[in-house]
């Protein structure tokens, strides 16, 4: 199924979303570039003020103005213009309100009574005096409380009422006789531009004006009076300070919009749909609950929510707003939700804005594509890296568990592993199959060190879980530790340390060999292998190396002969080992090779048990043709009883070789920062089965890949056929964006509704096993977009065409099949083809009107009149196979299919 996903994931508190069907084409009559005094300007400010009087429904007698600085502009003016004239009740319940009450105490030095509550509730109404001036917030935007009512306010009052509604207008209905000044700006509830206030007054507000100066200076901002008098012609348009016109032409197609949709009522209710599907949200899911308790004092605008799991809760303050970073970035990256942390000085939570402009459907998308569990990714650190990597994921807004010791226990870890989004292991956990296929949460496996023999990556692959490790973390210390047993062996230090504790002094027992002037021969000259070459050569001996992925000009400048293994073996005083354990390395030292070593040959093993055949090694000790061997490494780990152990000529060490303090930090550190941005961030770095992306690019990258896999997904869906081709053109700035995960996405996209399993780690593979050929053009410049991605895939019988874009942050649809398109993807959407005849359009709605279904978009396009015709219809549920076959029944309809994304 495709994952549900908001189709627009706009949820911020201001700038809030823009109106659905919102386009840049609204601005094609602005009168941009004219003076806002010209006649078309004052009209067009006129416009804004006449409609929104009619929208809101706004008494006669108010007067409408058009200020500076949004809402706090207006507010502010308000404070500044009309206090001081009696005591003011300060009424707060938020970071905003509590910025109203550092105005009137320490800027205005008002005689104030301070009523206010902690957030999640609201100050005492009641406490209220009608001979005082109020200031309130209506709908507290931080908070998510708003007041239930005017009721509170008398009608008597000789006070005016101050009422900052910047987050309820549009949304609540306001008792306009109770409020003498009314704020807002445009960017909140209607998604408006922000810029600019708007600024309402009643009679008892202007009487207040004209009545009443102020003894502070005013700037000219602030200034709604001239000679004593209202200013009228701010509250005709024309404004103190110069108007963005785009603004204004945006603030009008937003009411336009509203008046359209059925008025005030109608955007109410589409504010009260949202708040209610996200209470049915919050209802079902034990993670979350409302800041603020009581119902009826709950935002059905910026609705505030509080983390109660356990686990976050028990974190301090900092951690929790960390984890809520953590999680909004996640929800950001996988554009599931833009913008939903919690205000700065609110307690740490979300804030989802339910306004008007908001869909329904994307709420309960939403609800959807959230975890029904803590959202912090979790980490289980099953072998014993350094605690450091603990405070790491911690910093980075992981939850992690760390015990050691559990990789031991095989039973333990299969047990557990379901509940890990990542797994972080050294060489004791077997990260096999068995633990890849419990570990169905898993996402990430992260080895802090080098070989990775101990986890399957093709097992890993297939479920799409990235294996990544430190590569160079510990690879100096390792060739020390190589160097170091080279050493042990040739002057039996080992044996003379135990012989000389003993008490005994055997001088001439101990007889050892110089290193210099021999021969060292290096199998596998990779970042170890090539440290041990120049600590060799530094120690003058002479480096021979066998590695088939080693240059020559890589030779030269390690100063080491590239050599072949039959070389090697013959030419060698001392063998080392350094390459991974993989099919081709496994038994290098085969008994075959062991036979072609030159006598009385020193090996040194510290890179994996698997590359020397034990047995074999054994016989050629104990028959002296080698003269000793130093291993680190066995081929079963632990290894607590070996045949070779206790051999006069074998110096052992249990898997030392990456155990120093340094190295332990610098790879635990490493893979615990890795595998917190990809999980985090989803960068990838170090990986072993996926293309890397950095923590820079992942968010750039983000909105193409979710373009990308829906692209795909919208040409698999439409194919029957087996796939023989997958083309994919990147035109514009994409053209220069990492391309490998992006196509991963398209071709996980395309295979995803034939192969459940597919996933973009494992795509491009199961496509080359398939035989599809994948193909990427670029060029950097696209017609008519900044950036669009164009799909091409061929199959038996077809051949298609998908092209998109981003458009605000989100995936849209440009062109299908040659023909250009202006669609979004939606959850559930309808695809037709069809002959280009009258009646179709009027058939197709009727027939999805009569199935109870409701549209939310309908797109429209063909080729060249009386063409092929193709119809993208998005709409609010499921599309059943009987509606299916009642639209494909119509005539003139070539092909119709359900989509989903
Ligand atoms: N004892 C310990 O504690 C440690 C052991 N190791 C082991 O050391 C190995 C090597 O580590 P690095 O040097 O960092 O890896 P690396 O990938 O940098 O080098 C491995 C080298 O082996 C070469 N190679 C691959 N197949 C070969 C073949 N069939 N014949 C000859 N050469 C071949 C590669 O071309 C490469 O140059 C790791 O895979 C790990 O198993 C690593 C760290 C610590
Ligand atoms: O990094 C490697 O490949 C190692 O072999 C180190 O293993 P360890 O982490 O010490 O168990």
């Amino acid at each position: 199924m495709p994952s549900v996903r908001p189709a627009r994931p706009f949820f911020s508190s201001g700038p809030c979303a823009k109106r659905p069907g919102w386009s840049p084409k609204n601005f094609e009559n602005a009168p941009l570039g004219r003076s806002h005094r010209s006649k078309i300007g004052k009209a067009r400010l006129k416009e804004a003020i006449d409609r929104t009087r009619s929208l809101l429904g706004v008494p006669d007698e108010y007067r409408i103005g058009i200020v500076p600085a949004s809402d706090t502009g207006a507010v502010e003016m308000a404070m500044w213009s009309m206090l001081g004239a009696r005591p003011v009740d300060m009424l707060a319940w938020e970071s905003f309100g509590q910025g109203w009450v550092t105005d009137a105490v320490k800027q205005l030095d008002l005689d104030v009574r301070i009523f206010d509550a902690p957030y999640g509730e609201i100050a005492d109404l009641s406490a209220v005096d009608p001979a005082h001036d109020v200031v309130f917030t209506w709908n507290g935007t931080t908070s998510g409380v708003r007041v239930p009512n005017a009721d509170w306010i008398s009608d008597a009052r000789e006070g005016i009422v101050i009422c900052d509604a910047t987050s309820a207008i549009f949304a609540q209905p306001l008792d306009w006789a109770k409020l003498d000044v009314i704020t807002y700006s445009w960017q909140k509830v209607l998604g408006g531009e922000g810029a600019h206030g708007v600024l309402i007054l009643s009679p008892h507000a202007v009487e207040r004006l004209e009545s009443y100066a102020p003894p502070r200076p005013l700037p000219k901002l602030f200034r709604l009076t001239k000679g004593g008098k209202l200013n009228e012609s701010i509250f005709e348009g024309a404004t103190i300070n110069t108007p963005s016109m785009l603004c204004v032409e945006d603030y009008l197609d937003t009411l336009k919009w509203g008046a359209r949709l059925g008025g005030l009522e109608a955007l109410h209710a589409r504010a009260d749909a949202n708040a209610a599907a996200l209470s049915a949200w919050v209802g079902k899911t034990a993670w979350v609950d409302f800041l603020c308790t009581e119902p009826s004092l709950r935002s059905n605008t910026s609705v505030c929510l509080k983390i109660i799991d356990k686990t976050v809760t028990a974190l301090d303050e900092s951690e929790q707003r960390a984890f809520v970073k953590s999680m909004e970035k996640r929800l950001d990256a996988e554009t599931a939700a833009y913008d939903i942390g919690g205000y700065r000085d609110a307690p740490p939570g979300l804030r989802i804005w339910c306004g008007a402009t908001v869909e329904t459907a994307d709420i309960d998308a939403l609800g959807e594509e959230a975890p029904k569990e803590n959202m912090m990714p979790k980490v289980l650190v099953s072998d014993a890296l350094s605690e450091t990597a603990v405070n790491v994921f911690k910093e980075r807004g992981v939850d992690v568990d760390y015990q050691p010791a559990l990789g031991k226990d095989k039973e333990k870890l299969l047990s557990v592993i379901g509940d890990y989004d990542g797994l972080a292991v050294r060489s004791a956990t077997k990260a096999m199959a068995p633990v890849i296929k419990a570990g169905k949460n898993l996402k990430v496996i992260g080895r802090a060190g080098i070989g990775v023999d101990n986890i399957d990556i093709p097992a890993a692959t297939a479920a799409g879980i990235v294996v990544m490790n430190t590569p160079y973390g510990n690879a100096i210390t390792t060739a020390e530790h190589a160097i170091a047993m080279m050493f042990a062996l040739v002057r039996k230090i080992p044996q003379a340390n135990q012989s000389t504790h003993a008490g005994k002094w055997e001088k001439s027992a101990f007889m050892g060999a110089e290193v210099f002037g021999k021969t060292l021969g290096v199998v596998g000259c990779g970042n170890i292998g090539s440290i041990v070459a120049d600590r060799a050569i530094g120690l003058k001996m002479r480096v021979i190396a066998f590695d088939p992925f080693l240059t020559e000009e890589r030779a030269i400048d390690l100063g080491v002969e590239k050599v072949d293994l039959e070389t090697l073996l013959a030419r060698a005083d001392i063998v080392t080992l350094h390459t991974p354990l993989t099919d081709q390395t496994r038994n290098i030292l085969s008994r075959e090779n062991i036979a072609k070593l030159k006598s009385g040959v020193y090996v040194v093993n510290c890179a994996r048990g698997g590359l020397v055949d034990e047995a074999a090694l054994k016989d050629a000790l104990d028959e002296g043709r080698i003269a000793g061997a130093a291993l680190d490494v066995y081929e079963r780990e632990p290894a607590t009883e070996h045949p070779l152990f206790g051999h006069p000529r074998v110096v052992a060490t249990p898997h030392l070789g990456a155990s120093t303090k340094e190295a332990q930090e610098n790879v635990a550190i490493q893979i615990a920062e890795q595998m917190a941005d990809y999980l985090v961030r989803g960068a990838v770095s170090n990986s072993l089965n996926s293309p890397s992306v950095t923590a820079e690019e992942a968010p750039r990258l983000k909105p193409f890949i979710a373009l990308a896999e829906k692209l795909g997904a919208f040409a698999g869906q439409l194919t029957e056929s087996g796939i023989k081709d997958i083309e994919i053109a990147y035109e514009g700035e994409v053209a220069s964006l990492n391309l490998k995960p992006l196509t991963a996405a398209v071709v996980a996209g395309v295979l995803k509704p034939m192969l459940l399993d597919v996933n973009v780690v494992n795509a491009p593979v199961i496509a080359k096993e398939r035989g599809v050929s994948v193909a990427e053009t670029v060029r950097s410049d696209a017609d008519s977009y900044d950036s669009v991605i164009r799909l091409r895939i061929v199959t038996e019988q077809q051949d298609r065409t998908v092209s998109g874009t981003i458009f605000g942050g989100a995936p849209r649809i440009v062109e299908i099949k040659g023909v250009d398109m202006e669609a979004s993807f939606a959850p559930w959407m309808l695809y037709t083809t069809n002959e280009d005849k009258p009646g179709y359009i009027g058939a197709l709605g009727q027939t999805l009107g009569e199935a109870g279904l409701n549209i939310a978009t309908f797109n429209l396009g063909r080729s060249a009149p009386g063409e092929g015709a193709i119809a993208l219809v998005a709409v609010d549920e499921p599309i059943t196979e009987e509606v299916l076959e009642k639209v494909q029944a119509l005539p003139h309809v070539v092909q119709a299919k359900a989509l989903g994304f």
